[in-house]
This record gives C-alpha cells, sequence and structure tokens, in this order.
C-alpha cells in the first residue's frame, strides 16, 4: 500500500496473514517558533539574528552568560516584550505555563500557597491539588509564599503554571535560591513532567552539568546564537568551549551517560532506549502557525 507521510487517516484492517500496519502518526509541528529574533532597546540591540523552535515533548535549553540576553528571548517569544526584527510564530490558541525569572512576594504580603495558584484564574479544586502533588508540595497548600523555602517557592511556581496542564512549559531559571541537591531533583522533577504532560518545555539555566542530561536541545547564547545542537555536540563547539571554558565542556561529557536511564519519582532508575544525538536543531518552514498571543498562565 503506497502510503503518504502526510496522511493521518486510519489504516485500512490488515489482510490475513500480515502485519497490522500501525496508524500513521500525524504530522508534529512546534509549538513555538522564533525566526531571525531581534530586540533592541536603548539604542542597542539586546538579542539578534534568534532562531529556535520547541517542539511538542522536546527540552529546550538556553544557556549563556549573564546578560546574552536568555530572558529577553524569552520574553520576546511569548510576545512580553515586543521583538524589533524577526517573526515568532505559535501555534494557535497555545497554552503555555511560565515560570518568569523574577517574582518577589512581600515578606509583610499574607498570601497563602493557594491564593497564588488562583491569583490570575479560577482553579477547580481537583486540578489545584494535583497540581501541589505533582510537585511534591500538596502540604504547603494553606502555608505562607513569604515563609516558603527557596525550593519550596521554586515547586509552587511550578504547580501553578502546569495547573493549568499546558502544551508549552517555559520556565526562566526555575531553580533559583535552590542548593545544589534540590537542583538536581527539581530539574528531574522538570523531566518528569515532560514525560507525563507531553509539553514541550523551554528552559532558562546556567546549571549546565545538571541540565544537560536532561535537555534534548541546547542553545547556546550571547546576543545572537552561538551554537545549537544536542548537549553532546554543543559541548565539543568552539564557541561553546570559548564562553564557557574547557571546565563546562568537561562537565557536560560527564554527563553522557545519563541518557541511558531515567530516575522516577520513587527513587527507582530505568533503562530508556539510548539516544543516538540530536541533529542540530535547524529551523525549517512549518505550516499551521498563526502569529498571535499565547495563552499564558
Ligand atoms: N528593557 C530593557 N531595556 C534596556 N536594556 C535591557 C532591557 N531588558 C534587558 N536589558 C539588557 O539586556 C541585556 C540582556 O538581558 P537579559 O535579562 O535578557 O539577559 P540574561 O541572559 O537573561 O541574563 P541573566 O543570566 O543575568 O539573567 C542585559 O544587559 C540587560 O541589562
Amino acid at each position: 500500500m503506497r502510503r503518504s507521510s502526510l496522511s493521518t487517516r486510519a489504516p485500512r484492517a490488515p489482510a490475513r496473514g500480515r502485519p497490522e500496519e500501525l496508524p500513521l502518526r500525524p504530522i508534529v509541528d512546534a509549538l513555538l517558533t522564533g525566526r531571525g529574533l531581534g530586540v533592541r532597546r536603548g539604542g542597542r540591540w539586546l538579542v539578534r539574528h534568534v532562531d529556535l523552535r520547541v517542539a511538542p515533548g522536546e527540552i529546550v535549553t538556553l544557556i549563556g552568560p549573564n546578560g546574552s540576553g536568555k530572558s529577553t528571548t524569552v520574553k520576546a517569544l511569548l510576545g512580553i516584550e515586543r521583538p524589533d526584527e524577526g517573526q515568532v510564530l505559535r501555534r494557535a490558541g497555545l497554552n503555555v505555563g511560565y515560570v518568569p525569572q523574577k517574582l518577589a512576594v512581600d515578606a509583610t504580603l499574607p498570601l497563602d500557597v493557594e491564593r497564588m495558584m488562583r491569583l490570575t484564574r479560577r482553579l477547580p479544586e481537583r486540578d489545584l491539588r494535583a497540581a501541589l502533588e505533582e510537585t511534591g508540595v500538596p502540604h504547603l497548600r494553606k502555608a505562607r509564599m513569604a515563609e516558603l523555602s527557596g525550593g519550596e517557592f521554586q515547586r509552587v511556581l511550578l504547580a501553578r503554571a502546569i495547573a493549568g496542564r499546558p502544551e508549552l512549559l517555559v520556565l526562566d531559571e526555575p531553580v533559583q535560591g535552590v542548593d545544589h541537591a534540590g537542583e538536581i531533583s527539581l530539574y528531574e522533577l522538570i523531566a518528569d513532567i515532560r514525560r507525563r504532560l507531553g509539553c514541550g518545555i523551554l528552559l532558562v539555566s546556567h546549571d549546565l552539568h545538571i541540565v544537560m542530561a536532561q535537555t534534548d536541545t541546547v542553545i547556546c547564547l550571547n546576543g545572537h546564537v552561538c551554537c545549537q545542537g544536542s548537549p553532546q555536540s554543543v559541548a565539543q563547539s568552539p564557541e561553546y568551549v570559548s564562553l564557557f571554558g574547557a571546565r563546562g565542556a568537561g562537565a557536560l561529557a560527564l554527563y553522557r551517560h545519563d541518557h541511558d536511564h531515567a530516575h522516577l519519582s520513587d527513587g527507582r532508575v530505568v533503562p530508556v532506549p539510548h539516544e543516538a544525538g540530536c541533529a542540530h536543531h535547524a529551523p525549517a518552514p512549518l505550516p499551521h502557525l498563526h502569529a498571535e498571543e499565547p495563552h499564558v498562565r
């Protein structure tokens, strides 16, 4: 039977003696695409010529030194900052969960976790409870935001971002104020959320050696895209080494083996198929995309 790669029709009933044909998967479009993105403020380009895309189920991590334009790029992609150049394409009606880089809660504000979760939307009890459980903080429901530890605070923000079952999760430095062990478990939680929700994730991080184990595509930014690709290919690129030094590159190499197993939330380690290194993340023309405001939570 001749099959078109674009077809999404159900397969015919299998002929006797022939193996059943699996239904063809529909073409999966990117959730979010930036093409030639540039943001200019105060007479200078903060970022320029940025191409990136996030597909469903993919973790894309933006790394780069302080002031390299990571948050600016994220804000431009989400429509929070207006780009001066290039194009942002978001899947129509895209549901986004966003944890911004800066979110300070005044110590005098009597804001508890439950109210924080419901601050900007109606959230049914079931969804609120599920989100807090998924991020491991159901016991903090009545706690005051201002009294949470760094790790607890970040978990609540994550719960708030996933409560609406987003298709895309955007996390701008989600492990701020978290100790080393807490960072590792937060990144494992993020990878676990990706597996459970099947959402795409755009992550901004400084924690190269930890985050790399969970990342599909790394984009190394320094006002422009210096290099991009799988963690392994980026670690070997001269641009990356010159930005982060050989020590940073060496730290990535240490984590190559992590791709052969996964950590479950109950502590078990299970084998996963070896990923044979992602291809470079070249933006390609995408049909069915509309430039419109996303539904950012
Ligand atoms: N609205 C603005 N007007 C002028 N300059 C800005 C504006 N927003 C950001 N910048 C500058 O743009 C540069 C990039 O900032 P951005 O916050 O995107 O960097 P970053 O890579 O996220 O940094 P960090 O790792 O320190 O969080 C910085 O020099 C910052 O001061």
